[in-house]
Order: C-alpha cells, then structure tokens, then sequence
C-alpha cells in the first residue's frame, strides 16, 4: 500500500524521484557516517587539503588492504558468501576466524586471548582521522600522584599554583591526544577483548555488521585498558589486553557522538561484560540480589529509558544479567527506616521477588504507599535504568535523605547534557553523589555537548574525589584518567538528513504550509529534496499546543487511509499507559504521524521514521540536532527534517540554520548554491544576543507560552493553533452567543410559565373556556 497515495488528496501522485531513497523502504546502508568515501592517503605531491563527507563528490579510491576495515559491510558479506560456499556455517566461519587470531578456548572463562593482530599507530591515526574520531585526555593523573593522600595532593597543588608550575591535570591547550585502535569488525570484540562469547552472539543476532564510529572509538577505550592505547606520535605496536572489570582500571568517558549512532550499544556492551564477568567471580551460590544494582543508567525521559531496558536484554539474553527499568513502587536498595518491615515481607514475597524485574506484573501490584505496611520489591536486577527523578524518589528515605548506592560501579548518563542541564542537574548530581563505590566508573552520552556540561562533569569527578578521600589516613585506589571522544563536528546534525527551512509568516500560515506537506499538490520538479512521507514526528513547543495541533489535524486523513487513527499526540501530561501506547502504534506503524512535544526528541530510536516536521522552531541549536536526529537513524539516507519559521521567530532562526549550513558542509553541500540555507540569508537573519539565547531555551517564544491568568484580548489568544481567522472566529462567537442567549431566554420563559402554573393551584379545576 502507498502511504503517501492514500495520504493525499492529490489528483496527480508524486512521483518518485531516482534519488529518493526512503528509509522504510530501501535498504539500511552502512551505519557508518563518515569515511566510506575516503581517498587514499595524500601522496607527497597531492594537496592535503581532501573532500570530505559520504556525499563528497570524491571517487571511492581503493585503500591497501590493511587500510580497508571499514568498506568491508559488504566484504564481510562476500567473505561469508565464499566460506560458506566452501560449505561452512556461520557458527564454524566465526569459530575459524576467532581461531585464526587467537586460540581462545570454547571456555568463557579464557577472557585472556592470545596477542591478536596489531595496528601501528599510523594506521591507527588514519583511520580516526578518516572516520573524525578524535580522542583526548582531559585529566590525567601521573603515577606518582596514585596512591598519595589527598590532602597532600592538595597541598602539592596548592604549592604548584603558587609556583605557577604545571598543575595536576593538564592544561586545556596541552591536552594528550590519543590513538585507540579501532574496532574493525564485530569479531574483534572476542579476539581482542575477550568479550563474552554469548554476548557476541547476542550483538550478532541483531543483524549488525560493521561498528559504527563510536562504537568503533568508543568500545576499546571501554574494553582495553588505557596503558595499551598508542599516545602522540610513536609509532608503537598498540597491545590491547582486555582489562579484568573488577580490576579498577579503565577510565571516565564523555562521548560526543551523532544522533542514531549506536552510542546504546557502546555503552553497554563494556558494561553488561563487566557484569558478567563479575558474576562469574562471585561465589555461585551467592544472591545477586544481595550485592544490590551494580550499574546505573540514566536518561531524561521514560521513554527512552524503557528502549534503552530493551536493548539491554536483547544484548544480555542468556547471560544472567538483569535489567530493570526504574518504576513507582519498586527498591532499589534496603533503606534503614524501613528494614525491618522490608525483610519481614520480603520473606514472605520470595516467589513472587524471583520473578521480580522491570516491567514483570510485580512492579506494578507492588502495594500503595502506606507508611506502616510498606511492601518493597526490591528489584533484583544488575542494571537500572531510570528517569533521574524515579530514582532519587525510590532513595528517598522517611527523613529527606537519600539512601547511598555503594554497590554501583558503573554510572552512565546518557543524554549527559540534559541530564546536567539546570532542569535535572540537581536530580542527576544527587544521584551521582550518591554512588559512593570508589572504583565508579562514569561515562556520558549525547550528541551535543556544551563546554559548561564538561567543566561540571570535570568538578562534580573532582569533588566526588575528594570527599571520598579527604581523611589523611585513607589511602586513594588509582584515580582514572578522564577522556573525551568526539566524533564528527560537535553539536552538528547527521549529515544523511535532507533540511528544508520553510518561511510561513503567521501561525495560520505555519497550519496551511504543514496541510501542504500533508497533501502536496503538484509533483516536485526541479526540487531535488525528497518530500516528507509518513511515518513522520511533528515537534511542538508546548503541550496545549500538541493537543491543539492534534485537534486540528485529526480529520485530515481521508477514512480509507485510517482516518483519524493515524495521527496521535504524545506529550507528558498523559497518563503512563496511554504514553506506553501510542509508542507502540507509532512503532507497529499504525500511527503515521505522531505530534509531540521536546518529549520525543531525544534517545528515542523509531528505525523507519521518514521525517521530522518542527512546527514551532526549536529552542536552541541543540534541541535542532536531537529533534532532527530521530530521522536518518544509523546512516539511513532519505530523511526529511522541515522547519516553519513566523516573523516572531526570525530573530531566532539563525541557530537552526548555521546548524543546517554545518551538517550540508559535512554532507559535501558547501557551495552557496547546493544548500538549504543560503548565504544571503544567514546575512539577513539577525544573531540572538546570549540573553535571548538563555531566554528562548528557557521559554521558548514567548507568544507561545500557554495564557496565563490576567492575560487579555491578543495576548490571550495568540497561542491558538486554529486555520480560522479573527473575523470568522468572531462571526462564530457571535453565533454562539446568540444561541445561548436565544437558550436562557426560552429558559426563562418556561421558568416563567411553570411558576404561574404552581400559582395558580387554586384554580385547578378550570377546565377551559366554554364556547
Ligand atoms: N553497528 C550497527 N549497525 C547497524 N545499526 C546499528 C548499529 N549500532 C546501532 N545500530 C542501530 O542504530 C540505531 C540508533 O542507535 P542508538 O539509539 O543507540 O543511537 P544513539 O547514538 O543513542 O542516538 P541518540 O543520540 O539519538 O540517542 C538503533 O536502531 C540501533 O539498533
């Protein structure tokens, strides 16, 4: 069935044109963003100044072999193609590849792997070059300081500053540049990082064939131990001996990586590893449980949270980890206040408790809050994932304090800026505080991060640090070392996404011009950008706007295409359920075309999703990012995002469009003439000052805020999302007015007549007039 057919009211179809690639219906092409194209490394004569991008312009020149481990999504294929030709399973190429690099036994246990292939660091650096990862050592904390007493640290740092010599962590511009080996394929995950072999098998059976550039950054700066990461320019051979999760080593990650990237994956795999391998050296017998969760994950919203618990059981199926997502009613951790009564009904609870995870029916039959009955379920689960404020909520204890977390290793903040945005920071930073494990390792996540996000990451580490350690007489563990990967151009949307910034006046204008993408009337012809087609989101910003939008949508779509069942809300007003709901219509593709507010636009995977329509332009550069991020998800071409700007939006639209202008100049639309935006008109829109920035990421515009009480006349109406214009409105009031009134008039009358009925009792038996 055409979708888009159905959906218009068109008489004459669009037609396709050759180079729209859908993402729904075509093929998924390589997940990789960057580096496909490359040319092959500068010879002495060639300029070193290269074309960049997947849409460069630039002929795929053939890299040696040695180079080539990232146009092998299809190698790989043929490689598999002519073993099994040779009539080998899958199972016995990926036992004879493991073997060919290592000897690792069939035993799980054997995580230590025979010294694999290496990559010189030239090779190294190519390739992070080729694909934009760039790594580097925020702090770094030299051998001698392990291990000293932090109050002679700080009094050797104190000392230094006075002496103005080179303090502990290294300045901003003599930061160390490293050069991780890559992850090539998948299978190097077992060969050189002694990955669980379920694990791979788990990641395999999810179809995936090549890394994406952060998984491929991102997962050996996880998996290896840093010692073994090439530094600067020697060119040594790089060991990559997998670190024992229970050593203590690794590092503290903040990883800025594009939007649908697969930083889900990158995240847990080394953790779910770690996991297991801990429960592997833990007594058989001993209760999970017990030991309490020993990895956190949080995100912003429930919605990405519960995806993020679905990934994470795919990947851990058959390994004995489990997760949970963080819901009302459910412990985390025994809270003091209410020991007693906890271990009394947990007893008698223990079969309902084994079954007892994230999203079983146990959550949700856990009793109501009753101070001197409380039942707690605690959760048995290794991983939490959570909303910062479900959480804190379930550490809360009767007195305001917030019960500690010693058992978690592993904190992830996914989504990190927004998490350490004013709205959660205080959330988010409780929580942290709250993970008193010394050996934590914490990473964070997200496509754009502002140097604000960093520098308060960097202290909250400092001052966790410290507090831990601050007697003289307690010695510190080996404080690890804080790295930060970025891929591509920080805070810069995909390059696989096609922008469209629409000028359409005035609100009713924004209404018409989004009718107009519903039902296009006549066939793009010379506009080479592919028209938006359902399944696609439509951003509002705000929730009586959503709600509002949706009313006026609803009937848009001709009953043979679905009628109204197409088109829903989601926003965060909504009861859980009916939230849980529409994402699953949405995601089944029941729903076509979902309106939603900056609830949505983070984290939220939807594979299909075609198109992204801001309706109301977005509050900073960076909501643009993640907004337009929910289409062209792990390199799918042919995503659409279109934004409708009014005149009261002008003097903010030029963060959208130096955003549109970057992401073209990563696609290899650089020239004036092939973007969306052009330069004439980054010249004519004004720049915000800082004040209007701060003002619009927190209000958003203004004359879109829901009216507030006192509110008259214009100020009070403009919010409305309606076609009608004021004189019609005000023809239709009139109506309406005269209606009622004509209502309480015949109301009145009646009242009238009724009461000189009662009056007249006496005159009951009158009978009528005679003739
Ligand atoms: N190596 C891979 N090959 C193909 N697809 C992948 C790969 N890794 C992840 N994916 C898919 O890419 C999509 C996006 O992944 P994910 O949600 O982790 O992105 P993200 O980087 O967290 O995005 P966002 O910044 O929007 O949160 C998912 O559908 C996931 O299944």
């Amino acid at each position: 069935m055409d979708v888009f057919r159905l959906l218009s009211r068109s008489a004459k179809p669009v037609q396709e044109t050759s180079q729209q690639h859908l993402p729904s219906s075509g093929e998924a092409s390589n997940p990789q963003l960057f580096g496909q194209h490359e040319e092959s490394p500068p010879t002495a004569n060639s300029s070193k100044k290269r074309k960049r991008g997947i849409n460069g312009g630039v002929q795929a020149a053939v890299l040696p072999a040695e180079l080539n481990f990232f146009g092998n999504a299809h190698n790989t294929g043929d490689e598999n193609g002519e073993e099994r030709k040779k009539g080998l399973s899958r199972k016995d190429i990926r036992n004879e590849r493991n073997g060919a690099r290592t000897k690792a036994g069939e035993n799980d246990d054997e995580t230590m792997l025979d010294t694999p292939e290496r990559m010189s660091v030239v090779n190294c650096k190519k390739v992070l070059r080729n694909h934009k990862l760039k790594v580097i050592i925020l702090e770094e904390f030299s051998a001698q300081e392990q291990g000293t007493p932090v109050i002679e640290k700080a009094k050797k740092k104190k000392r230094r500053k006075e002496e103005k010599t080179i303090p502990i962590k290294k300045a901003k511009n003599d930061q160390t540049q490293l050069y991780p080996e890559p992850l090539a394929t998948f299978a190097e995950l077992r060969s050189k990082y002694g990955v669980f072999r379920r694990l791979t098998e788990n990641l395999e059976a999810q179809g995936y064939t090549v890394p994406t550039e952060v998984q491929l950054g991102g997962l050996p700066l996880l998996l290896g131990s840093l010692e073994s990461h090439a530094r600067g320019d020697r060119d040594e051979t790089i060991s990559t001996k997998p670190r024992k999760a229970t050593s203590g080593q690794g590092i503290d990650l903040l990883t800025i990586a594009p939007t649908g990237s697969g930083k889900t994956i990158a995240f847990l795999v080394p953790v779910l590893n770690a996991l297991i391998e801990e429960n592997k050296l833990q007594h058989e017998s001993q209760d999970s449980a017990e030991l309490g969760p020993r990895a956190i994950v949080i995100a912003p919203t429930k919605e990405l949270a519960s995806q993020i618990v679905n990934e994470a059981r795919k990947l851990s199926i058959g390994t004995g980890v489990k997760t949970a997502l963080m819901k009302k009613g459910m412990e985390v951790v025994q809270k003091l206040d209410v020991e007693r009564e906890v271990d009394v009904e947990s007893e008698e609870d223990q079969s309902e408790e084994d079954t007892g995870e994230i999203g079983s029916d146990n959550a949700k039959s856990s009793p109501k809050p009753s101070r001197k009955r409380r039942r707690a379920v605690i959760t048995k689960a290794a991983i939490i994932v959570a909303t910062p404020l479900s959480l804190l909520n379930a550490l809360k204890k009767q007195d305001g304090s917030i019960a500690l977390l010693p058992s978690v290793k592993y904190l992830v903040l996914d989504e990190a800026d927004v998490l350490l945005d004013p709205l959660f920071r205080e959330q988010t930073l409780s929580l942290w505080k709250s993970c008193t494990n010394p050996l934590l390792r914490i990473s964070l996540w997200s496509a754009t991060m502002g140097s604000n996000v960093e520098e308060l990451a960097r202290k909250t580490i400092d001052d966790r640090w410290e507090s831990l350690f601050s007697t003289e007489a307690s010695q510190s563990p080996a404080r690890l070392p804080l790295v930060r990967l970025v891929v591509g151009l920080k805070d810069t949307a995909i390059p696989n996404v096609a922008h469209k910034l629409i000028y359409a006046a005035t609100e009713q204008g924004k209404l018409l011009a989004l009718r107009q993408l519903l039902h296009p009337t006549a066939t793009p012809s010379a506009d080479t950008t592919p028209s938006l087609r359902p399944p696609f989101l439509v951003f509002t910003q705000t929730i009586p706007r959503a709600v509002a939008l949706h009313a006026e949508l609803l009937y848009d779509i001709p009953p043979e295409a679905g009628g109204s069942s197409r088109i829903a809300v989601l926003h965060a007003d909504l009861p859980s359920t009916a939230r849980d709901s529409t994402m699953a219509r949405f995601r089944r593709g029941e729903v076509w075309i979902l309106i939603t507010t900056d609830l949505l636009a983070r984290g939220v995977d939807f594979r299909g999703l075609n198109g992204v329509v801001n309706y109301d332009v977005p509050n900073s550069a960076a909501a643009y990012v993640h907004r337009v991020g929910r289409t062209g998800r792990a390199g799918r071409e042919g995503g659409v995002a279109v934004t409708l700007y009014t005149k009261e939006d002008v003097p903010y639209v030029r963060n959208v469009a130096n955003v549109i202008r970057a992401s073209e100049k990563l696609r290899g639309k650089d020239r004036d003439n092939e973007g969306e935006v052009k330069q004439w008109l980054l010249d004519a829109l004004p720049t915000p000052s800082q004040r209007d920035r701060q003002r619009l990421k927190k209000r958003g515009i203004e004359s879109r805020r829901p009216a507030v009480a006192g509110q008259e006349g214009k100020e009070k109406t403009r919010a409305r999302i309606s076609t009608k214009s004021g004189w019609e409105r005000k023809m239709e009031n009139n109506r309406r007015g005269a209606v009622s009134g004509s209502q309480r008039r015949k109301d009145a009358e009646d009242e009238a007549l009724a009461l000189v009925g009662d009056g007249g009792a006496e005159k009951s038996d009158f009978e009528g007039f005679e003739d």
